[in-house]
């Protein structure tokens, strides 16, 4: 890579931060070519990819040795990894750290485009539920997609502003803030945060984050944990955030296991006489961008607001499925446990059933962009399966599947013709190395491909 131009008041900042030497050092780990690393979606694939170097933190976590063209790779769109930058997956290590429920409810705020969310949604598994939100409209429909590749099923994705869950106060067992921020550590990634930066966008930021914390704060239940990131080093927007925190709200600090040679900087802010800990990352001491990460914990006195029994679930679009046509849906679908079932105009949802009060009651105060997994409709008696149950966790015991070959996969994803040999007549499951990629239709003479028309790809 080339040469990098710094604006002179950040090389200022970070020389403080470092001394000379080190921003050197600095300085030649940003004119580098940032490593690209996967993280794996392990309730989809054991795959353990080969000669690959494990990113310490994350046991799902790969550096590849090059980029390759995604796009062309069908085990992307089937949802297998998510590309994801190395330090963000340091939340792996937090969870761990402090052993956070896997059967309980958690809030990504600032959610968009994902790569917390899977994160999160594949620590809780089926055993837990996560609301991932995003507010601004555009960034909501990507997150929407990246949760439905994901395919956990165990997902509320909404689009509100951090005010409106104002009524949720003490109802999460933990919230993740991934805050905008002025993005020094995505320099050498995307050279628009370098060409936005200025000590009054970092203020503007830091404006911002107050703005978001002041609400953020009171939505975690006693005995939960508030988890704050940014990917910048400016400590306006992360020392000082932790200050804000504590002066807004009763919080304990958590210092995280760390080992000492995965080159994470531990920086340690003393107020009234108690330690609080942030995490941060810098590109010269590991392979990895620049992240800032900090935890607290709620005391356990602090206040538990526990989702508000209905005996009647009433939203303007969604319905709840009484048992009988639950019972008629499941066995036509081939599903062999109960759950909750929802309509939502003529499409049918799946709801984890443990966590069916849960979504009610939050379906009171947010707006909804997706939940749980989209099963399809039943059209004269027969049921049309949607992409969005292809591609999830769900058993599909009742379809026939067929697995592709890379051509035949990629011409699938492009939405191409796939003519199908041998095979019955009806809705065909089609996979990749055995992995859902969706759903063509066999009509004998030829085949309906199924795949969602936004989502095809274009590459040759
Ligand atoms: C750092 S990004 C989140 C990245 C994401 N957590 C991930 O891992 O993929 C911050 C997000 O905050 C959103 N955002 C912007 N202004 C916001 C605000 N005032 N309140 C909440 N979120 C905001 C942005 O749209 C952006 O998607």
């Amino acid at each position: 890579m080339s040469e990098i131009n710094l604006p002179l008041a950040f090389e200022t900042q970070m020389k403080s931060y470092l001394g000379e030497n080190e921003f050197r050092e600095f300085v030649e780990a940003l004119e580098k070519e940032p490593r690209v690393s996967i993280r794996l979606n392990r309730h989809k694939t054991n795959f353990q990819p080969e000669n690959c170097k494990h990113v310490p933190w994350n046991e799902d976590g790969y550096f590849l040795e090059e980029r390759p063209s995604f796009t062309l790779d069908p085990l992307f769109h089937a949802g297998c990894y998510y590309v994801q930058e190395a330090s963000s997956m340091f939340i792996q290590q937090i969870l761990k750290s402090i052993e956070a429920p896997q059967d309980g409810i958690y809030l990504d705020l600032a959610a968009a485009p994902g790569g917390k969310s899977t994160l999160l949604s594949s620590y809780l598994g089926n055993n837990g539920f996560l609301v991932a939100n995003e507010v601004i409209k555009s960034r909501a429909g990507i997150l929407k997609e990246n949760i439905i590749k994901w395919g956990i099923g165990n997902t509320l994705v909404t689009q509100n502003d951090p005010e409106h869950f104002g009524d949720l106060a003490g109802f999460f067992d933990l919230v993740l803030v991934d805050a905008p921020c002025s993005g020094e550590g995505m320099f050498r990634k995307d050279p628009d945060a370098m060409s936005e930066w200025s000590p009054d966008h970092v203020a503007l930021c830091a404006a911002r984050q107050e703005r978001i914390m002041d609400q953020a704060g009171s939505f975690v239940k006693g005995g939960g944990y508030l988890i704050y990131s940014t990917c910048t080093f400016n400590q306006k927007e992360n020392e000082e955030m932790i200050r804000f925190i504590v002066s807004e709200y009763e919080y304990e600090p958590v210092k995280i296991t760390l080992d000492g040679t995965w080159g994470i900087v531990e920086s340690q802010v003393d107020i009234d006489g108690i330690s609080f800990f942030g995490y941060r990352f810098f590109p010269h001491r590991l392979e990895g961008e620049g992240f800032f990460i900090t935890v607290f914990k709620r005391p356990e006195n602090a206040l538990v607001h526990e989702p508000k029994r209905t005996k009647d679930f009433k939203h303007p679009y969604i319905k709840p499925v009484g048992k009988q046509e639950a019972e008629k849906l499941m066995v036509q679908i081939g599903l062999p446990e109960y759950s909750g079932f929802y309509s939502l105009q003529d499409s049918y949802f799946w709801v984890n059933k443990d966590f069916q009060q849960h979504f009610e009651y939050l379906c009171r105060f947010l707006n909804i962009r997706y939940f749980g997994v989209e099963l399809g409709k039943i059209n004269k008696q027969q049921f049309i399966p949607n992409h969005e149950f292809a591609v999830s966790i769900l058993p599909k015991s009742g379809f026939l599947t067929y697995d592709l070959d890379l051509k035949e996969a990629l011409d699938y994803l492009r939405k191409e013709d796939i003519p199908l040999k041998d095979l019955p007549e009806g809705w065909v499951l089609v996979t990749f190395k055995n992995m859902p990629l969706g759903w063509l239709k066999n009509l004998g003479n030829r085949t309906n491909n199924y795949y969602p028309k936004d989502w095809r790809i274009r590459m040759k």
